[in-house]
């Protein structure tokens, strides 16, 4: 039976991912297709199809369960319909910055899309030392395009609110709820870390001020419904070269509150200023995220200025929202810098130092920056003194 036939799900290999291509006519029946399995994510499956080592398609397929730990784990495979649909919706916000939806299937939880190969996953490069120096002014206009376009400051309250029911992710939100907000902080299970850093862990764990902040910050997380974000974007949810950038992997899409996005990414960059042993190279990391932020706030201000909320008019109301997904941000990004150091999901940054003490020292340089933007975020009034507090950490 055609793989395109089929009426109920069911997980694809490299065989019938290739009969599905075909199926759905991305090429002819006689092609010499080559298709392999280059999902290294936690999550799913992603099938890279070509013909004759040409340009192809990619097929990314949610697995009925969390790739990384097993059936164990199930998962709802709704999040492939999630992530279609993120795609499309910022394909329309940010043209170009995201790869082109060809088909998808909710039934399969199947997105088929455009190969970005020909690009680096940004951790990677930035690990590698590329340069890329259209990062910042596509980042921080993806941000501000995605965010301020989905948010009441744009839409109709009516649309607003079934963007709202659309993207509801309760499974895939409880997973940052868990490994973000809370089992780092705690004397998790899933927690992973070297013995070495179990001291300082052990503070963490007796801090009721610093769990205190990140209660709120967790509140925030689940209660603000200001945004579609796209909830994962960390360095290795980017492809780019010198002139290019695309953002993959909106899975974790639902609506929340602006900082967070912006937060994930400043943290992944910050793994970088604090493992770049050259000043110079570090410099580059605090100048990406000092324009990111500066980009975001200067094109979602001019956004606003087209608002037709009557309160956007109102003195100080920008201001105040822009300060809060700042000072928010700072308190996301410390969060994420604790939870891929010490908790279940790593990062080939910190992981892939070479020598026992010198990766200690990164993640303990990780760990207590990541307290001190929690605790100090509110005392935060401009990105120079977010990035000051970086380079003070990371030195
Ligand atoms: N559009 C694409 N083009 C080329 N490679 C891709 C594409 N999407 C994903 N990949 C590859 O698959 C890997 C995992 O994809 P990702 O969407 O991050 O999966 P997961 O949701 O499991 O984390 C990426 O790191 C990349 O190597
Ligand atoms: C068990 S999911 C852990 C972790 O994985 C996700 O990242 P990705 O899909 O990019 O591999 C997300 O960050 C989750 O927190």
């Amino acid at each position: 039976m055609s793989i395109k036939a089929i009426s109920s799900y069911q997980s694809l290999n490299e065989q019938t991912a290739k009969e599905l291509a075909v199926n759905l006519n991305f090429f002819e029946e006689d092609a010499d297709l080559t298709c392999c399995e280059i999902g290294d994510g936690n999550l799913n499956l992603v099938f890279r199809i070509t013909e004759n080592g040409k340009k192809g398609i990619i097929i990314k397929q949610a697995l009925p369960y969390a790739k990384v730990v097993g059936e164990s784990w199930p998962l709802t495979v709704d999040r492939a319909r999630i992530e279609a649909d993120a795609l499309k919706l910022q394909e329309i916000h940010a043209p170009g910055l995201v790869p082109q939806v060809y088909h998808s299937d909710d039934l399969l939880a199947v997105t088929v899309m455009e190969d970005l190969s020909f690009l680096n996953i940004l951790r990677a490069g930035l690990i590698n030392g590329d340069p890329f120096p259209h990062l910042a002014e596509d980042i921080g206009t993806f941000l501000a395009n995605t965010l301020y376009f989905t948010s009441d400051y744009a839409l109709h309250p009516f649309k607003k609110k079934e963007y709202v029911k659309n993207f509801s992710n309760p499974e895939l939100c409880k997973i940052t709820e868990d490994l973000v907000f809370t089992d780092p902080f705690f004397n998790s299970e899933t927690n992973d870390f070297e013995e070495e850093l179990l001291p300082l862990l052990k503070e963490f764990w007796n801090d009721f001020s610093l769990k205190l902040e990140v209660a709120k910050l967790k509140k925030s997380f689940i209660t603000e419904s200001e945004a579609l974000l796209h909830g994962d974007l960390h360095t290795g949810s980017i492809f780019a070269d010198e002139k290019h950038t695309k953002v993959i992997d909106p899975e974790f899409a639902f609506y929340g509150p602006i900082g967070f996005d912006i937060g994930q990414f400043i943290a992944n960059l910050t793994f970088q200023a604090i493992t770049r042993e050259d000043i110079t190279r570090k410099e580059e990391i605090l100048l990406i995220i000092t324009d990111t932020w500066k980009v975001f706030s200067e094109t979602f201000s001019k956004h606003w200025q087209e608002s037709g909320d009557a309160y956007t008019k109102v003195r100080g109301y920008l201001e105040y929202v822009l300060n809060k997904a700042f000072q928010d941000s700072a308190g996301f990004s410390g969060c994420e810098l604790i939870r891929r150091t010490a908790g279940l999901a790593h990062v080939e940054d910190l992981d892939g130092i070479e020598g026992k003490e010198k990766r200690l020292d990164a993640k303990r340089k990780s760990l207590s920056l990541g307290r001190e933007l929690i605790l100090n975020r509110h005392k935060l009034s401009s990105i120079e003194e977010l990035t000051e507090l970086i380079r003070n950490h990371s030195s």
